[in-house]
């Protein structure tokens, strides 16, 4: 059974400190708490006490999350050289690291390549060639290989990674491969598969992730003396704040019924789950603009702080933090953010406590896939990165930094 709260929602959050945090420090600001990814590590290990839990780093690599998914125990699912050195620096040991390579840039294998004399992670390849590549390198270690599994799932169609071709090694030729990986490169040693059906998971999908680890477990048993099938990550979390959060023991015990008859150890590699509730993103309203229509409401974060709703049409919970919000009457209003793109709206129906310039708005689960995927596009600087308690884990990035890498 789950020990604590399976889902932190917006209102939980002590809206004066992020107040006093906005006041701080300025916004955008993004503000973790390393507590609430304890909690869900927490949730996860009992769960699914006999797996091998490795926190996918692309959800959120920045070193304060790093160090305490490290302090959990948990392992490290690395998508690349970059994400390897960052593990290796927060401490992770080789035998918790797995780097997962998709069509991996030379320098990517190169860096990997040296990192993994001295710390004999397990690479995951997606494609034949990648393991001569690797072997040109001299490569001699750990290998798991990737398979495409024909099952995909996720929140949408751009997440949804488990029957797209660039992804893993077809299903049917897995085992041949296998074989000749035994026969043919005795200085690699075969210890793992690996499979991933998409990211954003609900409980409506759960037939898609049973029909992917009975596929795998299948696929286990067919390979054997393998020392681990993993079945990616892709656990969603509700953004909508009347979804249910998602039945992590339900999903267990799908997984491990799917499992069945495998004897290799079950991993399991989830980003999002451990960190998006984390997280919320705190925006400064900058500009009211009546209109015949909905009013748009100007805000300081945009598809360059956020760019979940744009890319995805995510929505996010979003919350008023003014003081006298109770007693406004309540408005719709289009959310958009300082970037010259139409995409650049965070809502386009938004109901909140009559917004006035200045408000800081609080926007939820924003831990996952947020500062992550933040970039200088319209040269805006990126956000700064707080903890709840108030330190700073990521400098706001300044004008000047815009440059730093140019002549
Ligand atoms: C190979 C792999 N593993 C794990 C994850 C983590 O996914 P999520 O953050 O949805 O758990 C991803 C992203 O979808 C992935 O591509
Ligand atoms: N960036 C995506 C998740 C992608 C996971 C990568 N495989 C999101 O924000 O939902």
């Amino acid at each position: 059974m789950t020990t604590n709260p399976p889902v932190r929602r917006l209102a939980d959050w002590p809206d004066g400190r992020l107040r006093e945090l906005a006041d701080e420090h300025g916004t955008p600001l993004y503000v973790i708490d390393p507590d609430r990814i304890r909690e869900n590590a927490d949730r996860l290990g009992t769960a699914f006490p006999e797996a091998e839990v490795s926190y996918a780093l692309k959800a959120n690599t920045n070193r304060a999350v790093l160090d305490t998914v490290e302090q959990c125990g948990l392992g490290a699912e690395c998508a690349s050289a970059g994400e390897v050195q960052r593990a290796i620096d927060a401490g992770f040991s080789g035998d918790r690291i797995r780097y997962t390579a998709v069509n991996p840039p030379a320098r990517d294998l190169d860096h990997v390549v040296e990192l993994a004399r001295g710390h004999e992670f397990v690479t995951t390849i997606g494609a034949l060639d990648t393991l001569d590549r690797l072997r040109d390198r001299d490569f001699a270690g750990h290998i798991c290989v990737r398979v495409n599994p024909g099952v995909g799932a996720g929140h949408h169609a751009k997440v949804t990674t488990g029957d797209a071709p660039q992804f893993g090694i077809p299903y049917d030729r897995v085992p041949d491969v296998c074989t000749s990986i035994r026969t043919e490169m005795p200085a690699v040693d075969l210890v793992g598969l690996h499979a991933h059906a998409g990211s954003g998971i609900s409980g409506d999908d759960l037939s898609a992730h049973r029909e992917l680890v009975r596929r795998m477990a299948e696929l286990g048993r067919q390979v054997g003396g393998l020392d681990f099938v993993a079945v990616g990550g892709g656990f969603g979390v509700p953004y909508d704040p009347e979804e249910p959060p998602l039945d992590l023991d339900a999903v267990a015990a799908a997984t491990r019924e799917a499992f069945d008859r495998c004897n290799a150890q079950l991993a399991i590699e989830p980003g999002r789950y451990l960190v998006a509730d984390s997280g919320v993103l705190l925006t400064t309203v900058t500009a009211v603009k009546p209109t015949p229509e909905t009013p748009v409401v100007g805000v300081d974060a945009g598809m360059t702080t956020l760019l979940r709703p744009a890319l995805y049409g995510a929505v996010h919970e979003i919350h008023s933090l003014a003081p006298d919000g109770d007693a406004r009457p309540s408005r719709s209003c289009l959310l958009a953010g300082p970037i010259c793109e139409t995409a650049d709206v965070l809502d386009r129906n938004r109901s909140l406590p009559d917004p006035r310039y200045g408000d800081v708005l609080a926007v939820g689960n924003a831990g996952a896939y947020g500062y992550e995927m933040a970039s200088q596009y319209n040269s805006r600087p990126r956000p700064a990165v707080v903890s709840l308690a108030g330190d700073r884990i990521a400098r706001r990035e300044t004008i000047s930094d815009l440059t730093r890498l140019e002549r």
